[in-house]
């Protein structure tokens, strides 16, 4: 079928709008027509050229939500009507991983996605002939994308499509690192480096567990109002920080942070999120994505007295299982997430959201078809 995608030709281009074609579910996968999807700052990551992983020409977009369309053979949990949220962490119930109890990174089909294909190693995505690579298993920035059916969590009915599809990344990571990943408990100090859509998820799901103080840490100081609004007691811009950031976020927090998160992708402040953790138990979780061959780096003695440094993806959430719950939750009022949307565009407009987010004007935009 014909369908109507962004198609991103090489890093740092311009994406262009397309009539692309789209070859139908093969076994084990499902036709989506994805009705609004937003841009994560990991798409522009990708598209700037710095993952490692990344492959052109390709369609980007993982953060979206949709409905299922058709169903391949042999597809059994899903059905046309369906409304889906596509997961770029996918959930086989079947895999070491899976089976652990111990991670949500499902590897069944991990190799397949990051060569940019379906779990058959080839694409459902063409252009006159030229084959165009999936990215990240979604492809949400098409009207319609295949996807494997163990990546896509169902959702409820009357969920709006138009805001859940913030659910298919930045708000379920940011909760999900610190219910998840951190455990944060009642009366925590929280340091939250980044005020992003990630970062504020962080706040609010810091808030959600109760934690004491919840320090938000961002260059750009039009990211206060909306953190404070989530739960953030107080803001700091390391530009008006005299001196050095560490310690006077040591100082701030009454010897160091229980927990920090890094939600910015610079390994600089990898290491400052680190440093400022309490000695003896604080913990730094890296949600940040760093570029091809950035290395982080800190003094030993920071571990051994007793900081810990660990990382999470898609908050550590496990989401053909957990999606749904966390749905219900924004449909609850139990999370915010309206707020996040700061524009909503057009398909047309891909590139002016990209910019806007590069910018510092964007929270996410959500693009419709
Ligand atoms: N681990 C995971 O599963 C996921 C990771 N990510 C990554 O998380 C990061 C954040 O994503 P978004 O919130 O979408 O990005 P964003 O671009 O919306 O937000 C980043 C924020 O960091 C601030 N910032 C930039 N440099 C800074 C500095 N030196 N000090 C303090 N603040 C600074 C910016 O002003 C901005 O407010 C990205 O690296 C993204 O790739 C995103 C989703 C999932
Ligand atoms: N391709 C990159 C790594 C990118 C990355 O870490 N992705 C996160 C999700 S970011 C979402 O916005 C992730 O889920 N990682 C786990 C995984 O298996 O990819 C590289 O190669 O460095
Ligand atoms: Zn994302
Ligand atoms: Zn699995």
């Amino acid at each position: 079928m014909k369908v109507k995608a962004a198609v991103a030709h090489a890093p740092q281009q311009r994406l262009t709008i397309e009539q692309v074609d789209l070859e139908g579910p093969k076994a084990g996968e499902v036709l989506v027509e994805i009705k609004a999807t937003s841009v994560c700052h990991t798409d522009a990551y990708t598209l700037s050229g710095a993952d490692p992983e990344g492959l052109f020409p390709a369609i980007l977009g993982h953060e979206g939500a949709g409905i299922v369309a058709e169903v391949g053979p042999e597809v059994k949990s899903l059905k046309p009507g369906d409304r889906v949220i596509p997961l770029y962490v996918p959930e086989c119930r079947h895999c070491k991983f899976c089976l652990s109890g111990r991670t949500n990174l499902c590897q069944a089909i991990r190799k397949t996605q990051g060569q940019g294909m379906m779990p058959d190693g080839t694409s459902r995505f063409s252009v006159g002939g030229t084959r165009l690579y999936h990215y990240m298993g979604t492809s949400t920035f098409s009207n319609y994308t295949v996807v494997p059916e163990i990546a896509l969590a169902k959702i409820r009915e009357d969920a709006p499509l138009d805001k859940v599809c913030l659910i298919g990344c930045g708000v379920t990571t940011g909760i999900g690192a610190v219910i998840n990943t951190a455990k944060v408990r009642v009366g925590d100090n929280v340091v939250v480096f980044g005020l992003g859509a990630v970062g504020l998820n962080v706040i609010q799901g810091a808030r959600l567990s109760g934690a004491n103080m919840i320090v938000g840490v961002d260059i750009n100081p039009g990211k206060k109002a909306i953190a404070e609004k989530l739960g953030m007691t107080h803001f700091v811009n390391p530009k008006e920080v005299e001196g050095d950031l560490v310690p006077y976020l040591v100082d701030l927090t009454d010897g160091g942070a229980d927990y920090a998160f890094e939600c910015i992708g610079n390994v600089n402040v990898m290491r400052q999120a680190l440093e400022c953790c309490h000695k003896g138990w604080g913990t730094c979780v890296i949600v940040g994505v760093a570029g091809a061959g950035e290395e982080i780096s800190t003094r030993p003695f920071q571990l051994v007295t007793g900081r810990t440094w660990k990382g999470t993806a898609f908050g550590g959430v496990k989401g053909r299982t957990e999606l749904p719950k966390i749905v219900d939750w924004y449909m609850d009022g139990k999370i915010i997430l309206d707020d996040f949307i700061t524009q909503v565009m057009p398909i047309e407009e891909i590139n002016t959201a990209f910019e806007l987010m590069e910018e510092g004007k964007a929270i996410r935009s959500v693009l419709t078809f």
